[in-house]
């Protein structure tokens, strides 16, 4: 046990680690060095201070389950905080190495009574865990040590690596290129969570045809934006104005299953929204040889608000413009048009607060949190192949609906009947 433990905390001092404090700083990096490094960093100092500390990550080897117990170590962390204590995102990765993040917890401990001690040992014993424990020496020098062995590590700051660390496990973590990736996903999740095999059977049931050829078929315009842009008032005017048939991703047959895979974490989640577009797509497929199609949220909704949560911090740390990350999924059927209704943050507001039904978690966290907001506009402008058009969404609806339909005229190809 001494031996596995010990090469594990060898093997973390490769690695690089970075502390977020809170969402507006500049997160910490510091990494762990055999050799004595000077003291009195004020940097570490902020973020390892003087109390006692410990950073816990979840284990596992298979990823459904590692992540599964990333999502109940923050519960339990959050759950039983005693007062005085805090918890701080942290995330070890291998600078600009793909798939090489892993994230965990940092909980600071102020106390008087040294609480985290006890949470730690309970959490050691009930859960698969890897904890290590940071003290400050008297000479200002922080150490690093696996709680099942003796050996430390010297901590010493690190420079930011050139990708911010949490871009780089989004492909086929948060963002699926192709149907077959997703599909995986909800299959090693059959075990732990049964609805994922009705889903499965659904996307299998649509037939899917990769790839058909559109030339021959009505235009499919998909209608994006954050929530209470009016995608929905625009898409049934829309579909009056047009004669068109109006579809939604995720697509009705799913509805039921949404709920539940709203409470799982990112890789579940985001791959059952993947796989929702694919069905809708088979939809699309089926519909556009008949009549123009006007679809609510597609494939850019599904990377936006994935993209957006997956990444800390500010808009900054987005992959920059042109990365393969806004890249259009290989298999999935591409719209003609893809039109983003964009609202100024008050407006939206006003309209959220008139509307006054409920919202989703992710939502709610919208209106409280400016910079997620913001990294969902952005990301939806940096998507390629097809690129969104932005509209001013701020009119009344009838001004935006003939906005939109001038757009609709003046796209070279698109033929409609009456316009
Ligand atoms: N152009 C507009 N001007 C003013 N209010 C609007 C406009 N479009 C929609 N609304 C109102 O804003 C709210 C949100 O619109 P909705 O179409 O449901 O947005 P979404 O489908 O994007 O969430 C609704 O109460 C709707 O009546
Ligand atoms: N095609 C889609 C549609 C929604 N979604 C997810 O669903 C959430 C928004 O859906 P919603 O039903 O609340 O949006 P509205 O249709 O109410 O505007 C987003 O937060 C996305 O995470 C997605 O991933 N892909």
């Amino acid at each position: 046990m001494a031996n596995r433990s010990m090469s594990r905390l060898t093997q973390w001092c490769s690695r690089i680690f970075m502390v977020e404090i809170n969402q507006k700083t500049e997160p910490i990096y510091f990494s762990l060095s055999s050799t004595p490094v000077s003291a009195g960093n004020k940097d570490l100092e902020a973020v390892l201070g003087n109390g006692k500390l410990f950073a816990v990550y979840a284990l596992g080897d298979a990823r459904v389950p590692r992540a599964r117990s990333h999502t109940h170590l923050k519960r339990a962390l959050t759950q039983d905080l005693p007062p005085g204590c805090d918890l701080l995102n942290t995330a070890s990765f291998l600078p600009d190495v793909k798939n090489s993040l892993v994230n965990g917890f940092f909980l600071r401990d102020n106390s008087v009574l040294s609480s985290s001690e006890r949470i730690v040992t309970q959490l050691r014993q009930k859960a698969s865990v890897c904890v290590f424990t940071y003290t400050r020496e008297q000479n200002g020098v922080y150490l690093c040590s696996d709680v099942t062995d003796d050996r430390s590590y010297y901590v010493t700051t690190a420079p930011a690596p050139l990708r911010h660390p949490s871009t780089l496990n989004i492909i086929n973590s948060d963002v699926f290129y192709q149907m077959k990736d997703a599909y995986k996903v909800l299959q090693e999740c059959i075990d732990v969570i049964p609805e994922s095999k009705a889903v499965l059977e659904l996307v299998e049931e649509q037939q899917l045809e990769p790839n058909s050829s559109q030339d021959e078929s009505f235009p499919i315009i998909v209608i994006e934006g954050l929530d209470a842009t009016g995608k929905t008032t625009l898409t049934f005017s829309l579909q009056k104005a047009l004669g068109a048939v109006l579809l939604k991703s995720p697509p009705q047959c799913l509805a039921d299953f949404r709920p539940r895979f709203d409470t799982e974490p990112p890789l579940i989640r985001r791959a059952f929204y993947a796989l929702g577009n694919y069905i809708t797509a088979a939809q699309i497929a089926r519909e556009s040889s008949y009549a123009p199609v006007i679809v609510d949220r597609y494939w850019h909704s599904t990377a936006a608000y994935a993209i957006a949560t997956a990444v800390s911090g500010r808009e900054e740390n987005l992959p920059a413009v042109g990365s393969e990350i806004y890249e259009w999924p290989c298999d999935l059927l591409r719209p003609s048009l893809v039109l983003l209704l964009s609202v100024s943050p008050e407006e939206r507001l006003r309209r959220l607060s008139h509307r006054g039904l409920d919202k989703t978690e992710e939502e709610s966290q919208l209106e409280i949190n400016h910079l997620f907001r913001r990294k969902v506009d952005e990301a939806y402008r940096r998507i390629q192949n097809p690129a969104c058009i932005v509209v001013d969404a701020n009119p009344s609806p009838d001004h935006v609906l003939k906005q939109v339909l001038g757009l609709i005229r003046n796209k070279n190809n698109l033929q409609f009947p009456g316009l």
